[in-house]
This record gives C-alpha cells, sequence and structure tokens, in this order.
C-alpha cells in the first residue's frame, strides 16, 4: 500500500487489467484498483509482489475515487456491453468534472461513441489493447480515441507501459471518440484473417501432406526466419510443437475443432459492410469460425458425403509453395484492413492516420510482424493506395501468385477448405480486373427495376434496350 494519491485507477482485475495494473505499477506510478469479486481485489497485492506498495486495492467505489489523484482518470478492463455502461453509471456520480472514464475493453466503437457523447462533464476515452496477457504485462500496443487534450493527459503512462519500437512506443491517439475502438475491431479482423490463414495451411500440412504436429511446428519454426516473422506464427510454432500433459499426444490433436469468438472480428465484417469496403478475407475468417462452431453438422456431412479432405497426390503442394502462398495472403489480409480503416477515415470524417497505426502495430500487439514497418513506410509514401500496390508488397505478390493459385487450386481438388486464401487470391484476382462483369449486374438490375446503368462511352443513354421495359 501506498500513502500517496494513486496516478490512475483501474476497474477489472482480470487477464488483461491484472497484467496491466503489475505494468502500470512496475513504470513507477501508483494505481489504485477494485474488482466486482472483492476477494480478487483482496489477494491481489499478494500476486503483485513487490510491486504491492504502487497498489491501493479498494473495496468501494467511494474508496476507488477517493484514492486517485484527481483529475482522475479510472481504466475499465471488464467485458463490453453493459458492464462497461454499468460501471460509468456507477462511477459518475462519484466522480468531478474534468475527471476521466477510460474504457480499454474491446468496445463496439458505436458504443464508444455513444459514450463520449454522452459523458457530460465525465470525459471519455475509447482505447484499443492489444497484446494479451503477456502484452498487458510487459508492453501493449494502445490505439486511443478521444480528445487530444484527454489524451495528453494520460499519455505519459500509456507511452510508459507500451511496448517500443526502437524506442518509440506502439501507443498513439488515431481520432476521436469511436476510432480508437475501431482501428482495434478492424485490427481483430486482420487478427482473424490471419490466423485462419495459418490454420489452413496448417490443414494443408496436416490432411493433405501426411504430417504431424512436430513436423508441422518444424516448418512454422522455419519461417520465423523469412517475411513471415509475427507473432502469430510464433505462437503456431510453439502451440504445434507442444504436448497435451493428460494424453501424452500433441497438444494440437486433441483440441476440439470449433472456435470461439468474441465480437471484434463480426463487427469488422458488419462495419465492413456498411462501409462498403471490400475485405472477403477478413469475413472469410469470421464464416470460417461461425462454421467450425457447427460441429454435429460437419459431423453428419462427413457421415453423408464421405471425408472432404483428402490426400494430395503425391508432389502437388511443397512447402515453398505454401510459404509464397502464405507470404501473398498476409500481404492481402493487411492491404483489406487498412483499406477498411482508410474507408472509415472517409466515411466519418475521421482522417485515421493510416502510416501512424502501422507504427502502433509494430510491436506488442497480436499481429505484429516484420513487415508493418515497411508497411508503415509504405503508407507513410502515399496513404491512399492500397498497400498491395505499393512496391514492396505488390513484388511479395507477384512472387507468390503462382503459389496462392496452385495452393487454392490443389486444395479444392482434394477438398481441404481454404476460404480466407482463396478469398485472398479471388479478391487479388478481382483487383486486378479492369473490366469486370459488374456490366452483367448493372444490365440485370435495369432489366428487372430500371435501376439505370452507366455506359463506357458515356452517353447520356441509362436504360438498355430490355424486352418489357417500360410497360
Ligand atoms: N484477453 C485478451 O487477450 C484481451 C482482452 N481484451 C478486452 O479486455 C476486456 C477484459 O478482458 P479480459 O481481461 O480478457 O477478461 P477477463 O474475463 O479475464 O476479466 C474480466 C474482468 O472484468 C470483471 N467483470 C466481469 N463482469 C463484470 C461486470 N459486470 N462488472 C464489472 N466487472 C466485471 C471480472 O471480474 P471477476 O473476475 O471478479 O468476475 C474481471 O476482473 C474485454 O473487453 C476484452 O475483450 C482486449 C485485448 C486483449
Ligand atoms: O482483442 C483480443 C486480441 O487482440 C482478444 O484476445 C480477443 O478476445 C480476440 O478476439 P476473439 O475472442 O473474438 O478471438
Amino acid at each position: 500500500m501506498t500513502d500517496a494519491p494513486a496516478r490512475i485507477g483501474l476497474i477489472g482485475l482480470g487477464t488483461m487489467g491484472g497484467a496491466l495494473t503489475l505494468n502500470i505499477a512496475e513504470e513507477g506510478f501508483p494505481i489504485a484498483v477494485w474488482n466486482i469479486d472483492e476477494a480478487v481485489t483482496r489477494a491481489f497485492p499478494e500476486r503483485a509482489g513487490e510491486l504491492a506498495d504502487k497498489i491501493v486495492p479498494c473495496m468501494t467505489h467511494e474508496e476507488l475515487v477517493a484514492a486517485i489523484q484527481p483529475p482522475r482518470a479510472i481504466i475499465l478492463l471488464i467485458p463490453a456491453g453493459e458492464a462497461v455502461d454499468q460501471q460509468i453509471a456507477a462511477l459518475t456520480p462519484l466522480l468531478d468534472d474534468g475527471d476521466m472514464i477510460i474504457d480499454m475493453g474491446n468496445a463496439n466503437f458505436h458504443d464508444t461513441n455513444r459514450r463520449a457523447r454522452e459523458a457530460g462533464g465525465v470525459n471519455f476515452l475509447g482505447m484499443g489493447i492489444s497484446g494479451g496477457e503477456e502484452g498487458a504485462r510487459h508492453g501493449p500496443a494502445i490505439m486511443a480515441g478521444g480528445r487530444p487534450e484527454d489524451w495528453a493527459r494520460v499519455e505519459e503512462v500509456m507511452t510508459a507501459v507500451a511496448a517500443k519500437h526502437e524506442g518509440e512506443p506502439c501507443a498513439a491517439l488515431v481520432g476521436p471518440e469511436g476510432a480508437g475502438h475501431f482501428v482495434k475491431a478492424v485490427h481483430n479482423g486482420i487478427e482473424y484473417a490471419d490466423m485462419q490463414m495459418i490454420a489452413e495451411v496448417y490443414g494443408l500440412m496436416r490432411d493433405g501432406m501426411g504430417m504431424g504436429a512436430g513436423e508441422i511446428a518444424e516448418v512454422f519454426e522455419g519461417w520465423v526466419e523469412s517475411p513471415l516473422r509475427s507473432y502469430l506464427i510464433e505462437i503456431s510454432a510453439e502451440v504445434a510443437r507442444a504436448t497435451d500433459p493428460e494424453t501424452g499426444k500433441p497438444a494440437l490433436d486433441v483440441i476440439l475443432d470449433a472456435a470461439g469468438q468474441k465480437g471484434t472480428g463480426r463487427w469488422t465484417a458488419i462495419e465492413a459492410q456498411h462501409l462498403g469496403a471490400p475485405v472477403p478475407a477478413i469475413e472469410a475468417a469470421v464464416q470460417a469460425r461461425n462454421l467450425s462452431a457447427k460441429v454435429a453438422d460437419r459431423a453428419a456431412g462427413e457421415a453423408l458425403f464421405g471425408p472432404g479432405p483428402r490426400p494430395l497426390p503425391e508432389g502437388a503442394l511443397d512447402l515453398p509453395t505454401l510459404q509464397a502462398a502464405l507470404i501473398a495472403g498476409k500481404v492481402l489480409c493487411y492491404d483489406q484492413g487498412f483499406g477498411m480503416i482508410s474507408a472509415a477515415g472517409r466515411d466519418y470524417g475521421w482522417d485515421l492516420p493510416l502510416p501512424e497505426i502501422a507504427k502502433i502495430w509494430r510491436e506488442g500487439c497480436i499481429i505484429r510482424s516484420a513487415m508493418l514497418d515497411d508497411m508503415a513506410e509504405a503508407l507513410a509514401e502515399d496513404p491512399d493506395r492500397n498497400l498491395m500496390m505499393a512496391p514492396y508488397f505488390s513484388k511479395f505478390l507477384v512472387d507468390g501468385e503462382h503459389a496462392l493459385r496452385t495452393l487454392v487450386a490443389q486444395a479444392a481438388m482434394a477438398g481441404i477448405p481454404v476460404p480466407a486464401l482463396a478469398s485472398g487470391l479471388a479478391y487479388f484476382d478481382a483487383m486486378r480486373t479492369a473490366r469486370g462483369t459488374a456490366n452483367m449486374i448493372q444490365a440485370q438490375r435495369d432489366y428487372f427495376g430500371a435501376h439505370g446503368f452507366d455506359r463506357l462511352d458515356g452517353k447520356d443513354i441509362h436504360h438498355g434496350p430490355w424486352a418489357g421495359h417500360g410497360l
């Protein structure tokens, strides 16, 4: 315990809140904490060890508020949704004008927009955090949304606890109101797509090439030393290498093939539709999780139609092909995510700083990757261009195109589902097709609904000579 008033407060000593509290304390900022289950708060100083003297455990909201130096800043790290509104409602009557609530959970950015507008005298920041428990403890990436003057008040704490890339903190204000939570949601959308593509390549090695978890671990370990170097490849190698202590089997072989989701990937896909932003790899990844949950239906399908995945013909795919295809797929995931952020910046008038966002993601977060430094550079050169068209990244696509095409074709022939990689390829093909097929769609719409169309020659004729038109 410390006698000095705490510099900041935090509600929610779970996975993220507990770890972030220790991080804040370790950086030298006294912090007051409250948790809904009092027993967790009481036990926390013991967990904090030698950091306990920087931590003020509080049993009531009143105690929490009294322990923080005004103007106060209180972080919420609790489940998104109703719990956040409840905590805001409980805190607001106890706070003074100019105090601030910071929601660092994975809020839906529409909720954050609303909360910022409803905040009244109590200021509100919506702040996305990424990096899981390890990141929160030793350096997460932080994406803040709100007013610059509110960010300025907590910037010292946030930049101290954030991950650093060559000394530069991976924490910044990215825009007003819900902008931070929007950017965090897109981060998670990219995370979904990247994870799904890795899982698809794992499936090709396991079902198509007959490789065991240990061999697959070795492949991922090798890819860590390549343009695929990223946190997600590193942890994929580790999970493939792990053994289940219960059975002695590879851990992956005893884990149910049904992935959970808390909402951010789905929100990204929904929001992309509202924005008209094409993010097919992200959508495919969300759908793959939805499909994975249909465990009984998939078993019934296998019983009726026979197993989907069949071994690939000898030599149909090799490891360099998988690697090059995954590199191309990864570029397409980020291209789609940054494209969506750019669309939101325009639509919501937020002017989101794409190069800055790429910089925040270079360390600490789940999608950190060797590519992000080059992405930041490419976006700084021209924030309006598609990332996939920047020379550094277009080269990966040129080099990986044949591999991606071969992978998708072979997977289709062997009945191995690769929805994210396949949609990445379709996106790539669509993005290099100057004359597409939407002329047919326009003609159909005009035929049945007199919706009109534009002509290639620009003439002021907007309806076709369809039989029945105009009756
Ligand atoms: N885990 C992760 O990798 C990441 C999570 N996040 C986000 O951070 C937030 C917290 O996640 P995480 O730490 O993983 O979750 P946990 O479930 O580990 O912790 C949730 C915390 O919130 C408390 N809590 C639960 N319900 C309520 C409520 N109704 N009112 C007040 N407090 C409540 C819990 O208390 P008690 O345990 O006593 O019930 C606990 O302290 C979420 O929004 C999550 O999406 C963001 C980035 C990464
Ligand atoms: O924000 C996160 C990582 O960046 C959280 O771990 C989040 O829970 C991941 O999303 P989901 O639970 O839907 O897989």
